[in-house]
């Protein structure tokens, strides 16, 4: 039986916004119906459109009610889940609104009969996420009344734009609400199949002696997406591939990869383990960069007679633009676990699949002494399907029945659809839940963060120097820039992996 959470009120600023609409509310109703929410508990809306509480809630039934995931849910049951939703339209960025917020809040607690515990939600554009944690604490909002009350902050991303911007506004919100409870969400720690790489490697004996530079060849952690930009070209004209995907997502991938065991499951712990990692992680020289690191645009093309525009033409896009919408990079890390692996990234809008895992390419046996057996870096590998088709597999090598000795690559899988209940919760449930309860583990903390930035911020500044160097271009719903396999795996002089994206060449 879950634990559930003490009761409070859950203050959302945006709430009139996409992401409220897509993903908190929908999944605030999936912990509704699971029974997982506290007894008491309230949501208060907050943005500038003016809605009426009914208004808002009839905005927000639609929402869940027609979401392409939605399931066959019953209105009535949305209905009474609504009923814990209100709103107020407010001027988060006006000082003076604030006192009406606090008197709403109040007034909420009481007639609910809610203790003094509250989470803010930032659903705001983020050059919000500074000003409304100071207008918050002008009104006294940031400190709990009472001494069983508290007061916790939910920071969605981007979380700065680059290290310095990150530093600041840590610096800010650490002034207003302690660390621990300042909840910076990365969605990707919200995937089950993420938080399974920890139980894979920590709750198993077999994988702990190969999971090191003496077996492993290389890893390859991938994020690639069939939409566009969609209606956030203005936002993507100002972040890129580098800082949507990589600083964020993937990095948070691949410490859970590399990561050392924690002492014991806690929070901190575990975090800790995540800073040595970034911290580990090896700077790149500016010749690294140009050589490690590509970056590329979508371009358009007509598929089945429909024209794709490329991204120069997306909406809220220059026309010149330089932003990147696909990089490829390798890494290492430099410590006695993963000196000399190279752990290749790659993340892309537009590709041919979307899709997200992490493949660990084992090293092949020294000889080969069967027919068909296969050599070179993907002959075992360890397949981590973070979405879709969540799951793993394991590939080796078998004999084919009968005369001789004839290898063949046989995959071992194991697939969440095939478990009993295969009821796998949106990130965004997870993470909501988590901050509910206290427990910060799945979000990221400030030194990470900062470490992360402080390895991206390198590239970046390369990038707005040469702003047209190594950019590349891929026609949309394609695999990538050609440029990837010189540069990436064979350019830089070192004897890279297979392809990571090509088909294995060790038949199937
Ligand atoms: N959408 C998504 O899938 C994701 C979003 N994010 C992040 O979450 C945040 C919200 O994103 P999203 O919902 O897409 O953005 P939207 O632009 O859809 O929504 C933002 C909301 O903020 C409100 N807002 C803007 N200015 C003010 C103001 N002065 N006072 C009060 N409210 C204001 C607007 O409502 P109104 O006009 O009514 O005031 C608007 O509805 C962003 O920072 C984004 O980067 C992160 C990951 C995914
Ligand atoms: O944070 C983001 O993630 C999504 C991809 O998330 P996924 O769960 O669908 O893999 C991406 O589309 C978006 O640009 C980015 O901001």
């Amino acid at each position: 039986m879950m634990k559930k959470a003490d009761n409070q009120l859950l203050v959302i600023f945006g709430a009139s916004g996409d992401l409220t609409k897509r993903k908190l509310l929908p999944s605030l109703f999936e912990l509704y119906v699971r029974n997982l929410l506290p007894e008491k508990f309230r949501v208060l809306g907050a943005s500038r459109t003016a809605f009426t509480d009914e208004e808002f809630r009839e905005e927000q039934r639609k929402a869940i009610l027609d979401s392409p995931e939605a399931k066959p849910y019953d209105p009535e049951q949305v209905g009474r889940f609504l009923q814990l939703v209100h709103y107020l339209s407010f001027d988060s960025t006006n000082e003076a609104e604030y006192g009406k917020l606090k008197e709403r809040i109040e007034q909420l607690q009481q007639q609910n009969g809610l203790d003094d515990r509250i989470i803010y939600y930032l659903a705001t554009p983020p050059v919000m996420y500074e000003s409304v944690p100071v207008s918050l604490q002008k009104q006294g909002l940031n400190k709990p009344r009472t001494r069983e009350g508290w007061r916790r902050i939910i920071v969605e991303k981007p979380f700065g734009t680059n290290l310095e911007s990150a530093e600041r506004l840590g610096e800010k919100l650490r002034k207003i609400f302690p660390e621990e409870n300042i909840y910076r969400i990365d969605h990707y720690l919200g995937k089950e199949t993420v938080q399974n790489i920890l139980v894979l490697r920590f709750a198993n004996g077999i994988f702990e002696p190969l999971w090191n530079r003496n077996y492993i060849d290389s890893v390859e952690i991938s994020a690639t997406e069939t939409l566009g930009v969609e209606n956030r070209g203005k936002y993507y004209e100002g972040a890129g591939a580098l800082r949507d995907m990589i600083q964020n997502h993937l990095m948070q991938l691949m410490a859970f990869v590399a990561m050392e065991n924690p002492a014991v499951f806690d929070p901190e712990p575990i975090r800790d383990e995540i800073v040595k990692v970034f911290r580990a992680i090896h700077r790149y020289s500016p010749t690294e960069i140009w050589n490690d690191v590509i970056r590329a645009q979508y371009t358009g093309r007509t598929v089945g007679g429909t024209a794709l525009p490329g991204y120069r033409e997306e909406k809220g896009v220059a026309a010149d633009s330089t932003t990147e919408t696909y990089v490829a990079m390798k890494l290492f890390i430099d410590n006695w676990r993963w000196g000399g692996v190279p752990f290749y990234f790659y993340t892309g809008k537009r590709m041919a699949e979307k899709k997200s895992e992490i493949v660990i390419n084992f090293k092949s046996t020294p000889t080969q002494m069967f027919a068909g057996q296969c050599s070179g870096s993907s002959c075992n590998k360890l397949t981590i399907r973070i979405q879709p088709d969540e799951g793993i597999t394991l590939k080796f090598g078998l004999k084919m029945p009968g005369a001789g000795f004839t290898v063949r690559q046989v995959g071992m899988d194991f697939r969440y659809s095939s478990l009993s209940s295969n009821y796998l919760p949106d990130a965004y449930e997870r993470l909501l839940m988590d901050a509910m309860l206290g427990d910060s583990t799945l979000y990221a903390r400030q030194d990470a963060l900062e470490a992360s930035w402080g390895f991206i911020d390198p590239i970046l500044q390369a990038w707005a120097k040469k702003p047209d160097k190594n950019l590349y271009t891929y026609p949309v719903l394609t695999e990538g820039p050609e440029e990837r396999y010189d540069l990436l795996y064979h350019g830089a002089g070192a004897p890279g992996p297979e392809i990571p994206t090509g088909p294995c060449k060790c038949g199937k």
